[in-house]
């Protein structure tokens, strides 16, 4: 080998040594690229998996042929040594990854769809959740005192991303919660219809039929949405509106809302549900279904439906809006429906897939419609009675925010008269025999069925001749009595003081009451309740039959009256004293109507067949054309919209309000009312003054007889020891006369112990000596002096009286006298006998009578004295001075003869039988009308 072949050689050798060490360097490179690329790839695959969820991404099909880590230049080229790194590469970190998915769901896995279904079993039980096996076919019982199921199952959700398929139940919140929005496909359109199906069918077989009334509108058609639902249509639960008139739908449930918010929201509540409270629900849902056709509706159609969505909740109205693009300012639920059939909603958030519950059965459904709207008819042909009106329990209702009571009932839904601060006052009208009394007996069974006497009390006035109310207070025949009554008045017509006696008491009690609030700062009755809980501050409902009498006439009782009506009209309200009055024939009531301040107030009216203007006509007609035993009930001032018509049950009848009474009078009888019947003479035993009456005051009482007022008291004089306290009952009838001085003279009897006072009774007229021996008897039996004398004897009488008061004004005798009463029946019979003087003293038995006129009272002696006549008893009396007689009593008198004895008010009394005039000028601004007592003399 030459030399130069040897270097060539080793040249040879030396490169093919560096490149073997390069080729060994590279391939180390490569080594270390292509492990830092797996790495990569891993890192890659780990951020993407877990980046678009495991779930998904183990369904990913590009996933499956990973080439990520191919350098750019290895793609491009293709290289064909290099295979795809297969999944198995990344088995570790896809376990990792698996591990780590379904650790983060453990728990989630293991407990919550159980807690969820067990949730929904808790607020949705029964129809609202439950399979349709257990309630389908059959009517609910349920009447919303027990709440209302909070959600309402509509399929089964599970969480799309979770390792194992753990499914749920899904429910969606409904009535007074939230509208329900549905979206679908077309493919999906049908499930949307299923979904609204069954929901209606949950809710309906819930509730007692009546309660749920669906309405149906479907722009696309006619008839045809929701068909198994069709026989609930013949029980009016179910209406299907034009698709042309969408307006007239939204009107409706607008006209609904307005009308909730006028006569249930009202006293601060500010739902239906809260109205209710935990009684029965008042006000039935409307649950209004809509379908469109994923086109949006016109401007004002969508700005109405707004509307009705933002106020409708909270009056029982519930949308369900099925592909109408609408956004709404109130809870809303949205179920949104995928060509696929599948599911997302609001309530479960878009990582829940919903699988909706499958159709009801197709011939179920109509079935447990036509059950339901045969329910709803039997009952509606049930409800209709006075017990109807009444409530399972008595008396648990509370009447701080008002009173409300079912009167009659519409289509066998119970329509009921409200009285609070919103609507304080009723105004009732219709012909008689229309049914008024009839009416009141419904409304007051049924608020004294719910209110008890601590809540509600009764005043209850009739000024009719007949005995509507007499059943309320305690008869001989029955001696129950209503317990929350605290007056009853009958037969008051020729006694309308008696309603003016009433007004005055409410207008007091109104004024106690705001003084009361005043003390603990409120101003309302609600409040004051809530700031006193232990005072007794029930509401008080006053019942004026035929109050029309009350203004009867021009003069001063109807003044009176028309001045305290205003005042309890206009301030009654927030005291809770609230007015019912009711009328023949109210249109020509000028105290009435011709006071705005007096009507209106009177926003409750309610008009009896063939009522004239107690609606606002001639716009609302409607008691023209009312059946019999209807009533349009009214809250809103007698205004058309706020007409509510309803058939009232007879409440009249044996068997109905007599059995309530008595039944309430078991429970709790309380103290019997105040009765006040102006056909009766009060018996003088039975009037608590006069029997409270007992010896010992100086200055006895004297009783003549019963005011008209509420407490039913006696009128009455105090005879003290000062000039003027004799008494004179002026008129011809000796009955009047004899019952005022009978009674006046009892009644001092029980004021001395026996023989402690004498009692002289003159009588003057024969006809009067009955009545004199039977006082007489009366007072010897009481154990007193009392000697009768007859006009032979009245100038002796006189004549001695005089000397022994002269004696003692004199000086002569110091012996105080025992009370001595003369009381003389027709004084005037012996004015010509009295005229005559002594020839010796030439004194006459009239000077006799002005001196013991004069000065016997203030030495225990006192005339009660009976004149025929004005004119009569000034003949008896110094000329022009009449202050010896300081109290009288007058009957068959005309009021002008009365004017020189008594105030200017005395001009307007006109007589009227057994009835007389009172004034005590000591002690009175006005004259009072009394009656005069019966004192158990034998007619
Ligand atoms: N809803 C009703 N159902 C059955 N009968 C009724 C009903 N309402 C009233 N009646 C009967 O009609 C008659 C007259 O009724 P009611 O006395 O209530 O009328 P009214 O308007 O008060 O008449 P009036 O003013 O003459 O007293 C009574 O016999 C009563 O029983």
């Amino acid at each position: 080998m030459s030399r130069r072949d040897d270097r060539r050689q080793r040249i040879e050798d030396a490169f093919a040594e560096f490149q073997r060490a390069v080729s060994a360097a590279l391939g180390s490179v490569a080594r270390e690229h292509r492990a830092l690329a797996t790495e990569h790839a891993k890192d890659m695959f780990e951020f993407t998996v877990r980046g678009m969820g495991v779930d998904k991404a183990l369904q990913d099909v590009a996933l499956k042929d990973v080439t990520p880590f191919l350098t750019v230049d290895e793609k491009r080229t293709k290289n064909p040594r290099r295979a795809p790194l297969s999944m198995s590469q990344f088995d570790e970190r896809l376990a990792q990854i698996k591990h780590d998915w379904e650790q983060s769901f453990h728990e989630w896995t293991s407990t919550g769809p159980e807690q969820l279904a067990e949730l929904v079993n808790s607020v949705a039980a029964g129809p609202a959740s439950w399979p349709h096996e257990s309630w389908l076919g059959h009517p609910g019982t349920h009447d919303g005192s027990e709440g209302v199921p909070e959600l309402w199952r509509i399929g089964t959700g599970v969480v799309t991303s979770a390792p194992t398929a753990a499914p749920f139940p899904v429910a969606v919140p409904l009535l007074d919660q939230a509208h329900l929005h549905i979206s679908s496909t077309s493919d999906s359109r049908q499930l949307a219809d299923t979904l609204v199906e069954t929901l209606l069918l949950r809710v309906l077989s819930h509730f007692q039929p009546g309660l749920v009334h669906v309405h149906v509108w479907d722009v696309g058609q006619l008839t045809g949405s929701l068909p198994g639902l069709y026989p609930l249509t013949r029980a009016n639960l179910l209406t299907v509106h034009d698709p042309a008139r969408l307006h007239e739908l939204l009107d409706e449930l607008s006209e609904h809302i307005r009308q909730v918010h006028t006569k249930v929201l009202v006293d601060g509540h500010l739902t239906v549900r809260s109205v209710s409270g935990e009684g029965r629900r008042t006000e039935p849902w409307r649950v209004a279904v809509l379908f469109g056709n994923r086109k949006a509706l016109k401007e004002d159609q969508q700005q109405q439906l707004q509307r009705v969505a933002r106020n409708g909740l909270a009056c029982g109205v519930q949308l369900f809006i099925v592909d109408i693009p609408i956004t709404i300012n109130s809870p809303v639920e949205t179920v949104s429906l995928r060509s696929d059939g599948s599911a997302t909603c609001t309530m479960t958030g878009k990582h829940v897939t919903v699988t909706l519950d499958p159709a009801l059965p197709r011939t179920l459904v109509p079935r447990a419609c036509a059950a339901i709207a045969e329910k709803r008819e039997e009952r509606r042909s049930r409800m209709g009675k006075f017990e109807d009106l009444l409530p399972d329990r008595p008396w648990t209702e509370n009447s701080s925010a008002g009173v409300i009571a079912p009167v009659g009932f519409d289509d066998g839904e119970q329509v009921c008269v409200q009285l609070g601060d919103t609507s304080p006052h009723a105004l009732i009208g219709g012909p008689s025999g229309s049914g008024k009394t009839n009416f009141l007996y419904a409304m007051l069974g049924s608020l004294c069925a719910r209110y008890s006497p601590n809540e509600l009390e009764l005043y209850l006035l009739d000024f009719k001749e007949g005995v509507s109310f007499a059943q309320f207070a305690p008869g001989r025949k029955d001696p129950s009595w209503l317990p929350h009554a605290r007056l009853v008045g009958v037969n008051v017509n020729t006694d309308r003081e008696f309603g003016v006696a009433l007004l005055r008491f409410l207008s007091d009690e109104m004024r106690r009451r705001a003084d009361a609030a005043k003390q603990h700062e409120v101003t309302k009755l609600e409040h004051l309740r809530a700031e006193d809980p232990t005072g007794l501050w029930p509401r008080i409902v006053a019942v004026i039959d035929e109050f029309q009498y009350l203004f009867g006439e021009r003069d001063q009782v109807t003044a009176a009256a028309t001045q305290l009506l205003e005042d309890v009209a206009r301030r009654g309200r927030s005291q809770g004293i609230h007015l019912v009055l009711s009328s023949q024939d109210v249109s020509g009531i000028e105290g009435f109507w011709g006071k705005s301040a007096i009507f209106e107030q009177f926003t409750v009216r309610i008009a009896l067949p063939k009522a004239r203007r107690v609606l606002a006509e001639p716009q609302n007609d409607a008691a023209v054309e009312l059946p019999r035993w209807h009533a349009v009930i009214n809250h809103e001032s007698g205004v058309k919209p706020g007409n509510e018509i309803c058939r009232i049950p007879d409440s009249t009848a044996k068997g109905t309000m007599d059995s309530l009474q008595l039944d309430l009078w078991n429970r709790e009888k309380g103290r019997a009312p105040g009765l006040f019947d102006g056909s009766k003479i009060p018996l003088i035993d039975a009037v608590t003054d006069f029997s409270d009456l007992r010896p010992g005051d100086a200055s006895p009482t004297v009783l003549l007889g019963q005011v008209i007022d509420v407490a039913g008291s006696a009128a009455r004089v105090r005879f003290a020891r000062t000039p003027g306290r004799n008494i004179a009952v002026i008129g011809s009838v000796v009955q009047d006369a004899a019952a005022v001085l009978g009674g006046a003279a009892a009644s001092l009897g029980r004021q001395h112990r026996a023989h402690e006072a004498v009692f002289t009774l003159a009588c003057l007229v024969e006809e009067a000596m009955p009545s004199a021996l039977h006082l007489a008897k009366r007072l010897s039996a009481d154990g007193h002096d009392a000697s009768v004398v007859t006009i032979n004897g009245i100038k002796d009488v006189l004549t001695r009286t005089a000397a022994e008061l002269q004696s003692i004004n004199t000086g002569q005798s110091e012996a105080p006298l025992k009370p001595h009463y003369l009381v003389l029946y027709g004084v005037d019979a012996a004015q010509t006998l009295l005229e005559q003087k002594d020839p010796a003293t030439r004194m006459s038995g009239v000077d006799s009578l002005r001196t013991v006129l004069k000065h016997g009272p203030e030495n225990h002696t006192h005339v009660l004295g009976w004149w025929r006549g004005v004119t009569r008893l000034k003949a008896s009396l110094p000329p022009g001075v009449y202050d010896d007689i300081g109290a009288w009593v007058a009957f068959d008198v005309q009021g002008k003869e009365l004017l020189s004895l008594g105030p200017e008010q005395v001009m307007s009394w006109s007589p009227r039988p057994r009835r007389g005039l009172f004034f005590d000028r000591f002690e009175h601004s006005r004259p009072q009308v009394i009656i005069p007592f019966d004192t158990g003399e034998a007619p």
